[in-house]
């Protein structure tokens, strides 16, 4: 039995899982497939023809009778091998490339329609590595390997038939290297592939760490871990390269024991065919036509080896590639909608929400009650850790609770499709990720029908239109070519949740210092915003809890309090501690009560 890197046994049915990844990749262009195969048998059948025809054009040499024939037969045969191998080439070189893309097209579906918890479990860089590289392994595998194989069976087995039609005695040689080769292969494959396995989960951990490690470039820098850096990278360049290594020596050892094995047979063919022939038992023409049989073996046979291993490291490929298809998608589409609202704003409550997650024992949110009204502003606080985000994540049904209800105007979540719920929510991240395009596609990016007046506007109620003014390109200008600073980038995240009024902002403040115009921006949304509609806000900021209608203060999965900023000095302890670190500068301690 074989065993992957995690010691895991590679069991039959994994195998066949393996299989069945190529074949669905294969399944849409059965037809091209199909005709490339017939194209292939057309090459093949050719190939096999040669050596009876040359025997036909010796035969006819002795009998005195046309040579016209039998050459003109030969001819044929070369012409009928070269065109069918051209058109089958072709074929398959269209068909490898769209193979590629149906497999791509598939992941990054997988990717973007995947739950957010299933998705960020894997690495960029990893994930990446799967749709550029992994692919094209596979592609390999599903397009010209089954076709060679297919092919070389057809060329082996037709070899061996047609040679036992001309001499059984001489073929007993063949047939005793082929089996030798045979158990040699199948001692060696799963060895080829094994350590392609390895050489691509090296390449994809690899991606990973090469996209954490230039993301976080400047920490890198100015911790002088370059040379740390790139060591720990290499490390895993090294590891693909030691088992790609051992790969390509395993092939090569069965690649030369394949050809040499053929070679063999071939001399053993000709000393017991020349003491035959001398002992009038064989004719030359017969011996000639067998030894262009057995010569023609080493294609198939070493085509086949090459093929193996070829498969071999595309079912390696498909295993990875299966990871990713087994990421359940998100039906956003199943559930209900909401009746027609002629108001403005949404109400949302949670009843008893409790989530934990799949790799957590502790409840991330316990048996949780909140409620956001049409209308205003509420803040949520806490230390880390409390399970502020697990509210909006279940709020955006990025995580689906174990048990309680959450509405939006009376409605359940239960009774709602996912689209319909996101439909009414706009979201500000704490990282506030811009994505990639030109600034009129980043602002507009919730709201794509947006025109550019709107941008603008958006753009002015977050003071960045002179500095977008100031681009060579305006609102064309593309966010990466452009040095945005923190601030700024926060600027365009907020500007494109305001280019529309949201019905419901969930702001997650970001944790860093903020520059004093973005967090003037940042009140203002949240001011403007709350007069149509519902603002929740994590908040990280003095400035944003101190204005807020209402706050929660949750601690471990719980809300441990609720009120006014000043509701919330006067009696909780927790919370003065949290406005004390929050506080730059401090508030001053509220008047005692009475
Ligand atoms: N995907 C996850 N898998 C397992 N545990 C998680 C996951 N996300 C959060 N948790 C855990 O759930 C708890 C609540 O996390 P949450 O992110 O909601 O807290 P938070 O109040 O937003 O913290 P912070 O202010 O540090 O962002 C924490 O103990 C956290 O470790």
């Amino acid at each position: 039995m074989n065993f992957d890197r995690t010691g895991e046994p590679i069991t039959s049915q994994r195998r066949w899982s393996k299989v069945r990844v190529l074949l669905a990749l294969v399944r849409p262009h059965r037809r091209t497939l199909l005709l490339s195969l017939f194209l292939g048998l057309g090459a093949t059948a050719a190939s096999l023809a040669t050596p009876m025809a040359t025997k036909a054009v010796l035969d006819s040499l002795g009998a005195d009778s046309s040579l016209a024939k039998p050459v003109g037969l030969l001819l044929g045969l070369v012409v009928l091998g070269g065109v069918s191998g051209f058109a089958q080439w072709l074929l398959l070189g269209r068909l490898a490339e769209r193979i590629v893309l149906t497999a791509r097209q598939s992941l990054v579906r997988r990717f973007f329609q995947g739950s957010v918890g299933d998705v960020q479990r894997h690495s960029p860089g990893e994930l990446v590595s799967r749709v550029t590289s992994d692919t094209v392994l596979l592609r390999e595998a599903a397009s010209s390997s089954l076709v060679d194989l297919v092919n070389g069976t057809v060329a082996l087995v037709g070899s061996i038939v047609l040679m036992a039609v001309l001499d059984v005695p001489l073929l007993l040689s063949t047939i005793i290297a082929l089996v030798l080769i045979g158990i040699v292969m199948a001692v060696l494959m799963p060895r080829i592939g094994a350590a392609q396995h390895r050489a691509q989960q090296a390449v994809g951990r690899l991606g990973g760490l090469l996209e954490g490690g230039v993301r976080a470039l400047r920490t890198v820098k100015a911790s002088r871990a370059e040379g740390r850096e790139s060591e720990r990278v290499l490390a895993q360049a090294r590891d693909a390269e030691r088992h790609g290594v051992r790969a390509a020596v395993i092939e090569a050892g069965a690649w030369s024991i394949a050809g040499g094995g053929i070679q063999l047979a071939i001399i053993a063919i000709l000393a017991i065919g020349a003491w035959r022939v001398g002992e009038g038992d064989l004719t030359v023409p017969t011996l000639i036509a067998f030894l262009l049989y057995a010569f023609q073996l080493v294609e198939p046979v070493t085509q086949l080896t090459t093929t193996f291993s070829t498969l071999q490291s595309g079912l390696a490929a498909a295993t990875r590639i299966q990871e990713v298809e087994e990421i359940e998608t998100e039906d956003t589409s199943h559930g209900g909608s909401f009746p027609h609202h002629g108001t403005t704003g949404a109400e949302i409550r949670l009843q008893d929400v409790t989530v934990t997650y799949p790799a957590s024992k502790r409840p991330a949110l316990d048996a949780v009650t909140l409620s956001f009204p049409r209308h205003g502003h509420t803040a949520i606080v806490g230390p880390s850790g409390a399970g502020k985000t697990s509210v909006f994540s279940s709020l955006l049904r990025f995580t689906e609770p174990g048990a309680g209800t959450i509405t939006m105007d009376g409605v359940s979540y239960a009774d709602l499709s996912i689209d319909a719920v996101r439909s009414r929510i706009t979201y500000v991240e704490q990282e506030t990720p811009l994505l990639p395009g030109t600034v009129r596609e980043n602002v507009a990016y919730r709201y794509p029908q947006a025109d550019d007046e709107e941008v603008w506007a958006a753009l002015r109620a977050v003071f960045l239109e002179d500095k977008v003014r100031s681009l060579p390109g305006q609102l064309d200008e593309p966010v990466s070519g452009t040095s945005l600073s923190g601030g700024e980038r926060q600027r365009i995240a907020l500007a494109r949740a305001v280019v529309h009024q949201p019905e419901v902002l969930l702001l997650d403040e970001a944790t860093a210092q903020l520059d004093g115009l973005t967090e003037v921006a940042v009140q203002r949304v949240i001011r403007e915003v709350a007069l149509h509609g519902s603002v929740v806000t994590i908040a990280h900021r003095l400035s944003t809890v101190v204005d807020a209608d209402r706050i929660y203060l949750m601690e471990a999965g719980h809300v441990r309090a609720s009120g006014t900023h000043q509701d919330l000095l006067a009696t909780d302890p927790l919370y003065r501690e949290l406005v004390d670190a929050l506080a730059i500068p401090t508030l001053p301690e509220p008047a005692p009560h009475p």
